[in-house]
């Protein structure tokens, strides 16, 4: 057995344990008008070997929450509570927030990839690609230069690209080239979590496609797990396996790719489906949402959407609605935070949580 379908075997078997629990995270941006309270009371299970979707409008807080889960929150952000548990292949697990900043460092790169908004851009312009890997490999590593040189044919290989590309620059590339050996430098050090937030915006039509099959072969051929960040519904239809909706710094609901666009819950949910422009379909606004989104200074009590939620009680105005599965019926039931739902939901401690 060679070392990769070892890796992939492991993956396999390990395939639906949880990877990351997210417990009540809070992060918080100081501010001149205030505590801008981006992410506030994030309760999320990522599992292994899935494709977690997170979708949301802009400043929902899907690229604070997840640059929280590694770590990477910069000032004036910080993090304010909770906990991210990270259960790695071997060993026991661990508490992200808990390590020092140099632990966090190790991890992250032995474990954990990033994959930031316009990453493609962040190629060194004047190093040709083979070079580039061998810089990424050998500095986040003990693999030794020539190793990590021996390595880049099948790490552009993995991704679909030609093994002439290690000798080429970065201008030489397609957009979808370079995010493809963007994500073949993420997986060269065999990570267990890449997080790619907003892969396919700004490339055009083609190479989305390209780079949503990439993404998709991490996780059928390696089980890679991959946390998906997108406002675009459309990419999560065709690449996730679960979707959590982020609305006001919460999770609102979180489902089955299929559940979710067949039978959405949460009214900012059915909002957001109904905006997807259906081709051939009737013409409608593309907003399927009235009213603005609320600021992080000064969140709504009760329920953070009520002020625009066209199903809006008494209830929604004066308490928060916890996040809880469904429970009628349903074999992996929803998980969902709106009081239209509360009869039909487990109360209960933290695991009910669970998504
Ligand atoms: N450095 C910062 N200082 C102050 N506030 C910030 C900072 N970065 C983000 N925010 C605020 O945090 C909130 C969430 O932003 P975030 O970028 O996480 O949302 P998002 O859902 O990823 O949006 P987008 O899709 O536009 O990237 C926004 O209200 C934003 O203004």
């Amino acid at each position: 057995m060679t070392q990769e379908s070892i890796a992939r075997e492991r993956a396999r078997s390990a395939e639906g344990e949880p990877l990351l629990e997210v417990r009540d995270l809070r992060v918080y941006y100081r501010t001149v008008a205030g505590l801008s309270k981006a992410v506030d009371g994030v309760d999320l299970e990522v599992r292994r070997g899935e494709i977690l979707g997170i979708a949301g409008e802009s400043g929902s807080g899907k690229s604070t929450l997840t640059t929280a889960l590694l770590r990477l929150t910069k000032p004036p952000g910080f993090i304010a509570g909770g906990s991210v548990i990270f259960h790695p292949r071997e060993g026991a697990p661990v508490d992200l927030m808990k390590l020092s900043d140099s632990q966090v460092r190790e991890y992250r790169w032995r474990n954990l990839s990033y994959l930031p908004q316009g990453s493609m851009n962040s190629l060194n312009p004047v190093m040709k690609i083979e070079d580039q890997f061998v810089d990424v490999i050998t500095q986040h590593s003990d693999i030794p230069a020539r190793k990590a040189r021996e390595m880049v044919p099948s790490l552009l290989e993995q991704v679909g690209l030609d093994l002439h590309v290690a000798r080429m620059y970065p201008h030489e590339l397609s957009g979808g080239m370079k995010q493809r050996v963007i994500i073949a430098m993420s997986v060269a050090l065999n990570s267990d979590l890449v997080v790619a937030d907003e892969p396919t915006t700004a490339l055009d039509v083609h190479i989305q496609r390209v780079v949503i099959q990439t993404l998709a072969s991490l996780r059928d051929e390696f089980g890679m797990t991959v946390i998906l960040v997108t406002h675009d519904m459309a990419v999560h239809a065709e690449l996730a396996d679960r979707v959590a909706v982020m609305y006001a710094g919460k999770i609102v609901e979180v489902s089955d790719v299929h559940q979710i666009f067949k039978d959405p819950k949460h009214p900012y949910t059915q909002g957001l489906i109904a905006s997807i422009p259906k081709i051939g379909g009737e013409r409608r606004r593309l907003s399927g949402i009235g009213g603005n989104a609320p600021s992080p200074l000064n969140w709504p009590p009760g329920c953070r959407f009520h002020p625009r939620c066209p199903y809006v009680m008494d209830a929604c105005r004066q308490q928060e609605p916890p996040l809880l599965p469904l429970v009628n019926g349903h074999q992996r039931p929803p998980v969902v935070a709106c009081h239209l739902y509360t009869q039909q939901q487990v109360s209960g401690g933290s695991d009910d949580r669970r998504s």
